[in-house]
C-alpha cells in the first residue's frame, strides 16, 4: 500500500478552485510535517518576509511554503489545516503535496484567533473588533460562540447585525467541516466527497446514513460496489432490503446500458444481482430474498412487469410509445397509385439517373405510405433514393425545394431532414443540398437537457426523413415519433447490418422485422467495380465470411498480417507514410473497439498524437489533464452531450487555443476547441468530456465516414470481436481501408453474430396485429403457488459476469 504522509500549515492563498468539482490548488506555510525529508526539501519554497509579517509570523526564522492540490473545498486564508496525502512530482508543475484528506486545526492562541476573526472571511470585523471578541470570550472564543450565540452580546459595541453575520459565517465554516470530516472518514475519495457535498450540501451526512445507495442514482460515477463499500462502513447488513433493491436497480440499469436490452427475464435479473450481492461475501443471499425485493420494487413502480419481462419503466413506456405513435401516424391515408405513377414518370424523365427497379419501388413506397423504411448496405443507393424522394415529393405536392422561397412566404419549409449524429447530418446536408440537423436539434434539445418538442408541442413538418436510423435508440425514437404530427410522412433510412444504437434497443431492426411498416431493401451495389473492394468485403462480412482475396493488395484495400505485439509498430509506420504523402489527421482515422490495452484507443491515441501533433521547439501550448496532454492542433472528440455549447457526444473538433489562468479575466485555465467553425471553451474540469480523436471507438464512428480507415484486429479485443462491429468499421472507409492484425481474430469476429438484444418492440407490433396483450403468468404464478419459478432458459446469461458489462 502507498505510504500516506501528512503536512500541516497555515493556508496562505488559493491558486485555483474549480466550483464544479472542488478541485483546488493552494499554498500553505508549513508548520509541521511527516514527509520524507529529501522530498520536502525539494518542495519547499521560501516565504517572503513581508508575507510572514502580514500574517503575524514574526519569529526571526525562514518560513517555507508548499503547494497543495486535490479535492477539497475553498479553505480559509490564514487558518491552519492538516492534510493527509503524499508529496508527488507533477510532470509540469514540480513538487507538490497531493491531498487525500484534510482537517482544520482549531485556531489557538490569541494572536491567531484575532487574525482569523479579522480575516476577509468575516465581513465587517476588523482588527479592533476581533481583539475585543477574544478579550471578552477568551482563547476558546469560537467554541463559546458556536455553543451559545448570545455570548456575542457580551462583546462591547458589537452591533446585533455584525454579531448575526459573524455567527452565521462561523456556523457555515464549521458546518462544512463537520460534514466533510466524517465523509473523508468513510474512506471516500476526496473527489467523491466534493461531489457528494455539492449535491446534498449540509444534508449530506443525514442522507448517506439514511440510505447510502442513493448515491448510485444521484452521483455520477457511483456504482453499486462503491455504494456498497460505504454501506458496509455504515453498518448496513448484507441482507438489508435497501442493499438488495439497490443492486437490483443497478443491475437492471447496467443490463440496459451495457447490453442494450430493454427488458430482462426474472431469472436473469436474479442471477446477475446475486453475482453482485454475494461477491466477497460470507453471508450468501438466496433466490427468495432477491425475489421478495423484486416484488417490492414492482409495487413501488420502480420495476415494471409485463408477462415474463421486467423493465425499467422509462424503457417500457418508450417501447409502448413508439408503437402507439407509429400506429397513429399510419392512420393517414396513403397516396393513390395513379397519382404516384404520374409523378414517377415525371421523375424518371427529369432526373439524369436511371433508377433500378428496387430503387424506383423504394421511392414509390416512401411517397405512398405515411411511415416507411429504406434499408441497404453501402453503395446500394440509399442516398440516391433520398434525392429521388425529395424531388418526387416536390412534384407530387407541387412545392419548391428552394428553402429561400419560403423566407418571405407564410408557409414554413415543409421538409425536415435529420440524423442521430452531427457528422451524419452534415453528410445529409451535402448530399441533398438541404439543411439537415441532428435529431436532438430537430426536437429542440435544450441547455437544461430537456426537449422543447413533445407530444403536446409537435413538429410542424409534412415530411421527415431520418438517415442512419440504425443508431436510433428506444428513448430517442420515442421522443422523435411522439413529436410527429398525425398527417406527416416519415421515412427511416439506414443499414440494419450496422451496430445497433449505443443506447438500449434496436429500433430499426425491430421495426423491419415486425413487418408493420412498408420496407424496401436495396440489395444491388451501384458503385463502380474498381472502387468497390471495400464494399465487396462489407458484403462478405455481412454474410459471416472473409473474401478469398482478402490478402491481395487492392487499390482501395490492404490487409497486413501482424501478431498482436507488432500492431502498434505497423500502425506507426503506415501513419508516418501517410503523413509523408501529405495526408492529415483528418484524412486518416484509426478505429478500435475498446479503450484499454496496448492496442486500445488510449495507447494508440498517445502514439498517434506524437506523430500528428508532437510538441515543438516554439513551445506549442499544452494543457495537462490527468494522463492526457492536450496540445494546440490536436484532433479531439467530445464524449458526452453538452447542449449548452451545442457540442454533442461523438463530435470531432480541433484544439485551437489554450489560455492559462494568469492570462484571462476568469483567472481559469481554458482550452478552446473548434467544432465545425463553432468555438467551445472548456474549463479544466470539463476536459474529462474530451479526448483525442486520432483513434476513436467503432461505436463512436457510427454515422461518420473517413477517406482512410485503419482497423487493427487482435484477439485482445475478445468480446468485441463481432460481425456488426467489424462491418460498421469497414463501411466507414470511403477511399481506403487498411486492416492490420491477426487473421484468426478477424475471422472469429465476422462469424460472431454477437449478443441478441432483448426488446419488445417487434412483439408489440405483432400483438397489435392479433389484438392480444402480453399475459401475466408471473403474477398469476406467485398468487397461486408463492414459490420460485424457473423462467425461460433460452436467454440465460450462462457464464457471464458483471465485469463483462464493463467492456465498452
Ligand atoms: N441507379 C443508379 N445508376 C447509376 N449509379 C447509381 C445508381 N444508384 C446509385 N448510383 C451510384 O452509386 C453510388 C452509391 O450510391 P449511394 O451513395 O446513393 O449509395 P448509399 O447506399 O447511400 O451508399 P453509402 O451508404 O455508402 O453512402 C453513387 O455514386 C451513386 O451515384
Amino acid at each position: 500500500m502507498e505510504e500516506v504522509n501528512s503536512i500541516q500549515g497555515i493556508f496562505l492563498d488559493s491558486i485555483f478552485f474549480n466550483e464544479e468539482n472542488g478541485f483546488s490548488i493552494g499554498t500553505i506555510i508549513v508548520t509541521e510535517h511527516q514527509c520524507p525529508e529529501e522530498q520536502i526539501q525539494l518542495a519547499y519554497k521560501v516565504v517572503d518576509e513581508k508575507v510572514c509579517e502580514a500574517i503575524g509570523l514574526t519569529e526571526n526564522k525562514t518560513y517555507y511554503k508548499v503547494t497543495v492540490s486535490g479535492y477539497f473545498p475553498k479553505l480559509t486564508e490564514n487558518k491552519t489545516y492538516r492534510f493527509k496525502g503524499n508529496l508527488i512530482k507533477h510532470p509540469k508543475y514540480g513538487w507538490q503535496f497531493q491531498v487525500n484528506a484534510y482537517e482544520s486545526i482549531a485556531v489557538r492562541g490569541k494572536s491567531s484567533l484575532v487574525h482569523y476573526l479579522s480575516s476577509d472571511i468575516f465581513e465587517g470585523i476588523g482588527q479592533k473588533t476581533a481583539e475585543k471578541i477574544v478579550e471578552t470570550l477568551g482563547d476558546d472564543a469560537i467554541n463559546v460562540i458556536l455553543n451559545n450565540r448570545e455570548a456575542l452580546e457580551k462583546v462591547p459595541k458589537l452591533s446585533k447585525k455584525l454579531a448575526d453575520k459573524l455567527y452565521a459565517t462561523l456556523v457555515d465554516q464549521q458546518g462544512t467541516e463537520q460534514i466533510l470530516a466524517p465523509l473523508y472518514g468513510y474512506d471516500l475519495s476526496p473527489k467523491l466527497v466534493m461531489k457528494i457535498f455539492k449535491r446534498y450540501q449540509y444534508q449530506a451526512l443525514e442522507i448517506i446514513k439514511e440510505n447510502p445507495y442513493r448515491l448510485i442514482e444521484d452521483i455520477e460515477g457511483v456504482g453499486f460496489l462503491r455504494a456498497d463499500e460505504l454501506a458496509k462502513r455504515l453498518g448496513i447488513s448484507l441482507d438489508d432490503p435497501r442493499r438488495i433493491r439497490a443492486a437490483l436497480l443497478y443491475v437492471l440499469d447496467q443490463i440496459a446500458i451495457q447490453r442494450g436490452h430493454t427488458y430482462v427475464y426474472h431469472k436473469q435479473l436474479v442471477q446477475s444481482a446475486l453475482q453482485y450481492l454475494n461477491q466477497k461475501s460470507a453471508q450468501l443471499l438466496d433466490f427468495s430474498q432477491i425475489d421478495q425485493q423484486i416484488q417490492s420494487l414492482i409495487q413501488k413502480k420502480k420495476i415494471y412487469i409485463e408477462g415474463e419481462f421486467l423493465f425499467i419503466p422509462l424503457l417500457v413506456n418508450s417501447e409502448k410509445g413508439i408503437v402507439e405513435s407509429i400506429l397513429r401516424l399510419q392512420t393517414k391515408d396513403s397516396i393513390n397509385d395513379k397519382e404516384l405513377e404520374e409523378v414517377m414518370k415525371r421523375l424518371v424523365k427529369e432526373m439524369s439517373i436511371t433508377y433500378s427497379k428496387e430503387q424506383e419501388e423504394a421511392i414509390q413506397m416512401a411517397l405512398k405510405y405515411p411511415v416507411s423504411i429504406i434499408t441497404g448496405g453501402p453503395g446500394t443507393g440509399k442516398t440516391t433514393v433520398v434525392q429521388g424522394i425529395l424531388k418526387a415529393y416536390s412534384l407530387l405536392h407541387k412545392i419548391t425545394l428552394d428553402p429561400s422561397q419560403y423566407a418571405t412566404s407564410e408557409k414554413k419549409f415543409p421538409i425536415a431532414l435529420a440524423a442521430p449524429t452531427g457528422r451524419a447530418a452534415k453528410r445529409m446536408t451535402e448530399t441533398t443540398t438541404l439543411k439537415a440537423s441532428t435529431i436532438h436539434r430537430l426536437l429542440g434539445y435544450g441547455v437544461d437537457g430537456v426537449f422543447q418538442h413533445d407530444e403536446f408541442s409537435q413538429l410542424d413538418y409534412d415530411l421527415i426523413i431520418i438517415d442512419e436510423s440504425s443508431m436510433l435508440d428506444t428513448l430517442l425514437a420515442f421522443q422523435l415519433f411522439q413529436c410527429i404530427e398525425t398527417g406527416a410522412q416519415v421515412i427511416l433510412v439506414g443499414d440494419d447490418n450496422q451496430l445497433p444504437s449505443v443506447g438500449p434497443g434496436q429500433v430499426l431492426k425491430d421495426l423491419i422485422e415486425s413487418g408493420a411498416i412498408p420496407l424496401t431493401r436495396l440489395t444491388t451495389v451501384h458503385r463502380q467495380a474498381q472502387d468497390s473492394s471495400i464494399i465487396a468485403l462489407a458484403h462478405a462480412v455481412k454474410n459471416n465470411r472473409l473474401p478469398n482475396d482478402l490478402r491481395e493488395k487492392k487499390t482501395d484495400r490492404l490487409y497486413v498480417e501482424s501478431p498482436h505485439q507488432q500492431i502498434p509498430l505497423y500502425l506507426k509506420k503506415i501513419v508516418e507514410n501517410a503523413l509523408s504523402k501529405g495526408y492529415t489527421a483528418n484524412d486518416v482515422q484509426v478505429l478500435v473497439p475498446m479503450y484499454r490495452g496496448e492496442c486500445g484507443i488510449d495507447a494508440i491515441n498517445e502514439m498517434l498524437q506524437a506523430i500528428f501533433n508532437p510538441p515543438d521547439d516554439s513551445n506549442k501550448r499544452e494543457m495537462v489533464f490527468g494522463q492526457r496532454i492536450f496540445r494546440i492542433g490536436d484532433k479531439v472528440l467530445q464524449l458526452s452531450n453538452q447542449p449548452e455549447t451545442g457540442v454533442m457526444n461523438g463530435d470531432v473538433g480541433e484544439v485551437i487555443g489554450i489560455s492559462y489562468k494568469n492570462e484571462n479575466e476568469e483567472k481559469e485555465d481554458r482550452l478552446i476547441a473548434c467544432f465545425d467553425s463553432k468555438e467551445v471553451s472548456y474549463k479544466k474540469g470539463d476536459l474529462q468530456n474530451l479526448t483525442h480523436a486520432y483513434c476513436v471507438s467503432v461505436h463512436k464512428s457510427q454515422g461518420s465516414e473517413y477517406p482512410i480507415v485503419i482497423l487493427p484486429m487482435t484477439h485482445a479485443y475478445h468480446v468485441m470481436l463481432q460481425k456488426k462491429l467489424i462491418y460498421t468499421a469497414i463501411t466507414r472507409a470511403k477511399k481506403s481501408l487498411i486492416i492490420i492484425g491477426e487473421y484468426l481474430a478477424l475471422d472469429k469476429g465476422v462469424k460472431n453474430e454477437g449478443d441478441e438484444r432483448q426488446t419488445t418492440l417487434k412483439l408489440r407490433f405483432e400483438m397489435q396485429k392479433e389484438h392480444t396483450t402480453i399475459t401475466n403468468p408471473f403474477e398469476e404464478y406467485f398468487k397461486e403457488h408463492g414459490i420460485p419459478f424457473e423462467y425461460l432458459d433460452e436467454v440465460e446469461l450462462e457464464g457471464v459476469t458483471p465485469y463483462d458489462f464493463m467492456d465498452e
